[in-house]
């Protein structure tokens, strides 16, 4: 059976983050597109498949978003929501996706009555991967929910949280995530190289094995601990590894430490 199209959406900023999204959404199938982006290298891999125009001014006008997704960095929100205004005020549901940034604040520069989804999503959302953690704003009706909840998985996973705060610490560990893993190849590589692998080897492995890796999690229904010990022999060389990695100062604290910094600056984003 089909999936139904998703409903026509406005785009506010074509990034990283929303360029990922997009991919994603046009691949599942969505109803129509326009994209605010300013900076036109950004859209030149959507040319020919969605509207894009450089200002707010230029959206076309009859044209009637059911969502206006919020994908400008925080820092630039101050500019971006004025413009917004009139769709949220012609029933658009808005959904931010801005590290930080409280529903109070964007409710506010939206004028006051918009109803606004706060989401946290990740880059691997463009290969329909992702994983978007949302919390609903005042007013937001449970159709609404079920908008955003319907956008949001088709491109991944979803799930609410019920205290807007907690929001911060999931732009930690899964908003910025990827690029946790992405760093573990990285290292991963390098270590390969020093060991005297070929450099094309090395990046071929280290590739493979992060993505494997994270393919038979996904597959598997044991929990990451076991798929470790599931590799470990005893006595054997994952073991002599594992001991230096997971030494009382090594990951497990590095990891808490990287987290908690990360949470603290998605808080000072708000202001
Ligand atoms: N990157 C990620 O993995 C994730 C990011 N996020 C959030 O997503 C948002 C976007 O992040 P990211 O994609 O990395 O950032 P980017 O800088 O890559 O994307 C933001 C884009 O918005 C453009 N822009 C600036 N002003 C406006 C405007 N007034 N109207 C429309 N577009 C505008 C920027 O143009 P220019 O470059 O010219 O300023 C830029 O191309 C951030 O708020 C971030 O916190 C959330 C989860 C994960
Ligand atoms: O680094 C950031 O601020 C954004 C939010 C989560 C991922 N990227």
């Amino acid at each position: 059976m089909s999936e139904k199209l998703i409903p026509p959406l406005l785009l506010i900023g074509c990034g990283k983050m929303g360029g990922a999204m997009l991919e994603g959404w046009l691949e599942r199938g969505v109803e129509q597109v326009v994209v605010v982006e300013p900076y036109a290298p950004a859209t030149e891999a959507f040319a020919g498949r969605v509207t894009v125009c450089d200002s707010i001014e230029a959206v076309p006008a009859g044209f009637a978003p059911a969502v206006v997704i919020l994908a400008t960095k925080p820092q630039q929100a101050e500019a971006a929501l004025p413009g917004c205004k009139r769709f949220a005020t012609a029933g658009a549901l808005m959904v931010s996706i801005m590290a930080g940034k409280t529903v109070d604040g964007i409710t506010a520069a939206l004028g006051g009555d918009a109803r606004v989804v706060r989401a946290m999503p990740n880059t691997p959302a463009a290969v329909r991967q992702g994983f978007t953690c949302c919390f609903a704003g005042p007013g937001v009706s449970e159709a609404e929910k079920g908008l955003a909840d319907s956008l949001l998985s088709s491109v991944g996973e979803v799930a609410w949280v019920e205290e807007e705060g907690l929001i911060d610490a999931v732009t930690a560990v899964s908003g910025g995530g990827p690029a946790y893993v992405f760093l573990l190849a990285e290292v991963l590589e390098q270590a390969a190289v020093s060991q005297g692998l070929p450099p094309d080897l090395a990046r071929r492995m280290a590739r493979r094995t992060v993505s494997g890796s994270g393919a038979l999690l996904a597959a598997s229904e044991l929990d990451a601990a076991q798929l470790r010990i599931n590799v470990t022999s005893p006595k054997g060389t994952t073991e002599r590894a594992l001991n230096v990695l997971m030494a009382p100062d090594a990951w497990p604290k590095l990891m808490q430490e990287a987290i908690a910094a990360a949470t603290a600056r998605s808080r000072e984003l708000a202001g």
